[in-house]
């Protein structure tokens, strides 16, 4: 297989989004490889979300370029990769099962049926979910509903992750043991991770590159250089997060100070 055909890295150039009235992004430039997890940090309102849209192609009114792997992503077009999603809420079909609830997802995917079983056994192991597999959502405490909503993110075998606040709804403790599982999970598949939050601590432990965002660029790059695994208490960690953290805190107030 050539090198381009596995190739899963994200690269955009000089993107500019526009709505009636404002610039949210002025000639964005991100690059993230294949396999690496990347965090994207900002204050409210300057363009997260926005940019996840374009990426997913569910936004083609924008100038620029987006790639995948090389291939260019035509606007007003569908990604040229598979994308799986996780967003803030589980976002989970009430009326089905868990496993139904994946099959769903397979169903509407390009995976064959073949291999269902297989795939679900496998991330249902990793997410320690296997025994909640008949389970309704509603029977499903808010961390496990968000595994199993990451089961299903990762059951359609997607190129490239993308995650949009995706543990700023569970408690501290609950968040921390997901971001654990996720990074075990990641290390296993080998994914390339765009992980939106609005957490400088969880950028940091979780992310190869921090990436903060601003007036509609990127307003700074950290690379986490602490080797991994890593611990929430160890004190290099902690160094880069204030780091992030005050980076984060100038973003917010340039932006604050640009709308006043
Ligand atoms: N459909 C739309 N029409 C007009 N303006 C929009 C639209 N969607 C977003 N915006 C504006 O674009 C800007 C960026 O919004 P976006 O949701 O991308 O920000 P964000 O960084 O994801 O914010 P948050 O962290 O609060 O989720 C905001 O000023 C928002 O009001």
């Amino acid at each position: 297989m050539s090198r381009e055909a596995t190739d899963n890295g994200i690269r955009v150039e000089g993107l500019i989004k526009e709505f009636p009235g404002q610039r949210v992004l002025d000639g964005l430039d991100l690059t993230v490889a294949d396999g690496e997890f990347v965090c994207l940090l900002g204050p409210s309102g300057c363009g997260k979300s926005t940019l996840l849209n374009i990426l997913s192609g569910l936004d083609g009114d924008y100038r620029g370029s987006v790639r995948f792997g090389g291939q260019p992503m035509a606007p007003g077009g569908k990604p040229p990769v598979t994308i799986g999603y996780l967003f803030q809420e589980p976002r989970l079909l009430p009326w089905l099962t868990a496993e139904r609830n994946v099959d769903f997802a397979l169903e509407n995917s390009r995976v064959p049926r073949a291999r269902w079983a297989a795939i679900k056994d496998r991330y249902f192991a990793l997410t320690g979910l296997q025994a909640f597999r008949h389970y309704y959502p509603h029977q499903l405490s808010g961390g496990m509903a968000q595994r199993l909503s990451l089961v299903r993110a990762l059951a359609i075998e997607p190129d490239v992750l993308f995650m949009d606040e995706p543990f700023s709804g569970l408690d501290e403790l609950t968040a921390r043991r997901l971001r654990v599982d996720l990074l075990d999970i990641w290390r296993e598949t080998g994914k390339t991770i765009l992980f939106i939050t609005h957490n400088s601590y969880e950028a940091t432990f979780l992310g190869d590159r921090v990436v903060v965002l601003s007036r509609g660029g990127i307003r700074d790059q950290i690379t986490v250089q602490v080797p991994r695994p890593r611990d929430y208490d160890d004190a290099a960690l902690f160094q880069v997060g204030k780091t992030v953290s005050a980076t984060f805190i100038d973003a917010a107030e340039a932006a604050e100070r640009d709308r006043h």
